[in-house]
């Protein structure tokens, strides 16, 4: 059985006391309301991360996850943050690869290969992101496009190392626009990554790896995409920001 995960993107928003009404009304909501099956990841700034973590030791379903993270494992990197850090504050997740920072920070899949490597040596959970511009889905390449991401970020880990990994596919023109993925767009993306994943992989490992979609996921469309039979859950930015939408989201599967 897949791990069904709803996860939040806070990327660059909340002060650290906001943050913190933020993680602790989670964490409050979710005791009661969110299906057991289900596990909630707070990927919160970094800044704000060792104070989410005291609020969430209490909760049982709710992880700690960090927005990026160094290739390097130390050293003379002014402003980068590494997988020991993020460990040592008790964080479990990372997500690397989104496309903000693919876009603004010049992220390569090379990078992003040894990041990956990296933060599974260290005992992290990868949330790799993958997902097309509206180019290259309008010139039909988007499959194809998705696949390489795949391909040269991910396919020289082992089939171990593949099975702990996270994928988020998260379509560009889909993030923060109000457009979504229809559930048709989302489950054939979802389904050509876990078969490459079973090409490389074997059957047993693309099955065991949960694939969240990413995109403008609201509490009024969470239900239709969770439904899809390769949607494993979601990366949410805007919506997650408020504890009821989130959570909301969470109820929906
Ligand atoms: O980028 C995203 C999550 O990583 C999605 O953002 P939105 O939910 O705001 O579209």
């Amino acid at each position: 059985m897949r791990r069904k995960i709803i996860a939040g993107n806070w990327k660059m928003n909340k002060t650290l006391s906001e943050g913190l009404a933020l993680a602790s009304e989670v964490v409050n909501i979710a005791q009661d309301e969110v299906p057991s099956g289900v596990s909630l990841v707070l990927c919160t700034p970094a800044i704000h991360l060792s104070q989410v973590a005291a609020i969430l030791k209490s909760a049982d379903r709710v992880f700690l996850g960090a927005q990026n993270m160094s290739e390097h494992e130390s050293g003379a990197y002014t402003g980068d943050i590494s997988a020991d850090m993020i460990k040592s504050v008790g964080a479990g997740y990372v997500i690397l690869g989104h496309s903000e920072r693919r876009e603004y920070h010049h992220e390569t899949n090379a990078q992003l290969a040894a990041r990956v490597k990296l933060a599974l040596n260290k005992g992290l959970t990868p949330i790799f992101c993958c997902g097309e511009s509206l180019a290259t889905r309008e010139a039909g390449e988007h499959v194809g496009f998705v696949n390489n991401q795949l391909k040269e970020s991910l396919y020289e880990l082992s089939a171990e190392e593949m099975s702990k990994v996270v994928i988020a596919y998260e379509p560009i023109w889909a993030i923060g626009t109000g457009v979504t993925a229809s559930s048709d767009q989302a489950q054939e993306m979802h389904q050509s990554i876990r078969a490459s994943l079973a090409g490389q992989f074997g059957e047993q490992v693309a099955g065991q790896v949960s694939i969240l979609y990413g995109g403008s996921m609201k509490p009024d469309n969470a239900a239709e995409l969770l439904a899809q039979p390769d949607v494993d859950g979601g990366l949410i930015g805007g919506a997650s920001l408020k504890a009821r939408d989130f959570i909301q989201i969470a109820k929906s599967y």
